[in-house]
């Protein structure tokens, strides 16, 4: 018997895991599980590893994604009381969002990367993962869903963006803030997102496509109509508070009878308004057409949200209740 943490590593790939495979210094995933553990002090945990996945993060894709959350809750269901996932940092953001939403139960999954890689001065993979591990093993862990562990912070999967291309500091919450440090090896927990329902992960996550498009100054819109017709929904990241410009209302009021529409704001930070502007391709104008307001979920984890509910057969009135619930900032 024994009451140590019993934690599950899954790795992915990314930077983490990179090394040169050739003179000419540029780097490839070629690190499993083994030769990250072996940067580490010993760790006193009960620990398997599976090297899953070997893949620069932007070519992880939900059937990846959906294939993870599986082996997650396979996991779960043999005793792990902690998860932690080490991939690439640039889709990071996205695939913890896609965890938090579709694994439920309380075991936490903590997932981290790096920015520098191990051949470079000063990798913080090591460090990363070691916080990662702290996470992990504490109870204080359980029922935060999925989080994003770097530079000593923790972040919700909600709210983490990648907000730099190489800092080490890459990583924020804009609209809220970390929801807990690593201070000398112990998690410091602030704040304590509320949790999610699950949502159901479809066979047919694997063949849904959902487009984004970022508004642009003087964009006349004229590619997005063949652009949408290879989509199943569409995430719109609108300009500010959620404005296109007037000339592709049309086309959007109409694209949004046929197929979901999520409104988002490609600022990075804030919410969709609701009531402020009332001109031709402001938030109020698409939102009356039918446009449904992603809150202050950013466009990428509106990417996410909407490709799950519409793989799931989700109708109108389901993806527009759950896009009111997830754009809200929770956090107690
Ligand atoms: N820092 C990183 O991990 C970036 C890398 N391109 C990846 O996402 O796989």
């Amino acid at each position: 018997m024994t009451d140590k943490p019993k934690l599950s590593m899954l790795t992915l790939g990314g930077t983490i895991a990179m090394t040169s495979a050739n003179e000419s210094g540029a780097v490839v995933p070629r690190l499993d599980a083994a030769d990250l553990l072996s940067t580490l002090p010993e760790l006193d945990i009960d620990l398997v590893t599976h090297d899953f996945r070997s893949l620069p993060s932007p070519d992880i894709g939900f059937t990846d994604l959906a294939a993870l959350a599986d082996k997650i809750e396979q996991e779960i269901a043999d005793g792990a009381t902690g998860i932690v996932v080490t991939q690439g940092t640039d889709t990071i953001e996205e695939s913890s969002y896609f965890l938090d939403r579709t694994i439920g139960g309380d075991v936490p999954i903590v997932m981290t990367g790096a920015m520098r890689h191990p051949q470079q001065a000063g990798p913080d993979g090591p460090a990363n993962l070691s916080a990662a591990f702290v996470v992990a093993a504490d109870p204080q862990a359980r029922g935060l869903g999925t989080v994003v562990v770097m530079s000593d912070e923790v972040h919700a999967a909600r709210y983490v963006r990648k907000s730099h291309s190489t800092s080490t500091g890459a990583f924020t919450s804009p609209n809220a803030a970390p929801i807990g440090h690593i201070v000398e090896q112990e998690l410091v927990l602030l704040s304590r997102p509320r949790p999610y329902e699950p949502l159901p992960r479809s066979p047919r996550l694997t063949e849904t496509s959902i487009g984004m498009v970022h508004a642009a100054l003087g964009d006349d819109g004229e590619w997005l109509r063949p652009f949408a017709e290879h989509t199943d929904g569409l995430v719109i990241a609108g300009f500010g508070g959620g404005h296109v410009p007037s000339r592709l209302v049309p086309l959007l009021a109409e694209l949004a009878e046929a197929k979901p529409v999520v409104l988002a704001s490609r600022t990075s930070s804030g919410p969709v308004l609701t009531r402020t502007y009332g001109y031709p391709g402001s938030e109020q104008d698409l939102l009356s057409r039918g446009l449904i307001n992603a809150g202050f979920l950013d466009p990428f984890k509106a990417r996410v949200l909407l490709h799950v509910l519409v793989s799931a057969g989700a109708d109108r009135a389901e993806i527009t209740r759950v896009f009111r619930a997830s754009g809200e900032i929770h956090v107690s």
